[in-house]
């Protein structure tokens, strides 16, 4: 469906004449309706990655283009194709809005007509299973995990064919975490939408994304269906990442 083909985001180096080369050279194609997990450590490049996808920064080199059938329905990609919800979701909410507000401003700068927009807005509500009274309340009256449903409301407004998760269960707790989780894998079979699920943490993955990729340095170290990455991997590096981590 998407396809990244030698992708690199270089940057000046701290050092005069050197290069951060904090994407480098990386391939890999989101399939339509799946998981796609991308994990590494922090600093792996896994960010500057969603960015290129998302359009938010330009790559150096490299192409990211939807798949032929796509590109021959829609001539000029819209941008709300794909949409970004973040760790922190105080980032993408007005603190002064209500949530109403918030999930129908997509909707309202694309020209919907606002009475149906707030129609729309509860449906969204429902999909992310929090209740209508969420509607009039405002972003600091809600906890974390719902501010992140919140999020994932406004972005299934623009009915994303992709949609990217960075590190958006990191700052929850891990009963909250797991309920993300099942959201997301509901969305992804009754939306029939592909997720890139951005995270460092490898044991959140398994019987959840259906493939993955594990970046270090800007690199791919590895790439392959979840089950057979996460019990015979071959690179090292997802073998350190392996021991590391809670996953048996
Ligand atoms: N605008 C920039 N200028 C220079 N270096 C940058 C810039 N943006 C990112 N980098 C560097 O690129 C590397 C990859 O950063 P990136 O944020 O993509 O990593 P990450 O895997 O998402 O990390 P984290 O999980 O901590 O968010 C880092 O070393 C970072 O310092």
């Amino acid at each position: 469906m998407l396809r990244v083909e030698k992708v690199s985001k270089h940057f000046a180096g701290a050092e005069k004449g050197t290069l951060m080369k904090a994407v480098d050279e990386v391939s890999l194609t989101i399939q339509q309706n799946e998981i796609f997990a991308l994990i590494g450590e922090s600093g792996s490049g896994k960010s500057t990655l969603a960015e290129l996808i998302v359009g938010l920064q330009q790559p150096t080199s490299g192409l990211i283009q939807w798949s032929e059938e796509l590109r021959a329905l829609k001539k000029d990609m819209p941008a709300s194709w794909i949409q970004l919800v973040f760790q922190n979701p105080d980032r993408s909410m007005n603190p002064y809005w209500r949530v109403k507000d918030i999930i129908i401003e997509p909707l309202c700068l694309s020209g919907y007509p606002k009475r149906k927009a707030l129609v729309r807005a509860e449906e969204l509500l429902e999909k992310v299973k929090l209740s209508n009274d969420f509607l009039e309340r405002y972003p600091s009256e809600c906890s974390g995990g719902q501010k992140q449903r919140i999020a994932m409301a406004r972005a299934l407004s623009m009915s994303p064919l992709l949609l990217v998760a960075d590190e958006i269960t990191s700052a929850l707790d891990p009963s909250i975490e797991e309920e993300i989780l099942a959201l997301l894998l509901d969305l992804k079979r009754s939306e029939g939408m592909s997720i890139l699920y951005i995270t460092h943490r490898l044991e959140t993955i398994s019987g959840f994304a259906d493939h993955v990729a594990v970046m270090k340095n800007g690199t791919i170290q590895e790439m392959g269906d979840v089950e057979a990455v996460l019990t015979a991997p071959t690179s090292e590096y997802t073998k350190a990442l392996l021991r590391a981590s809670t996953f048996q």
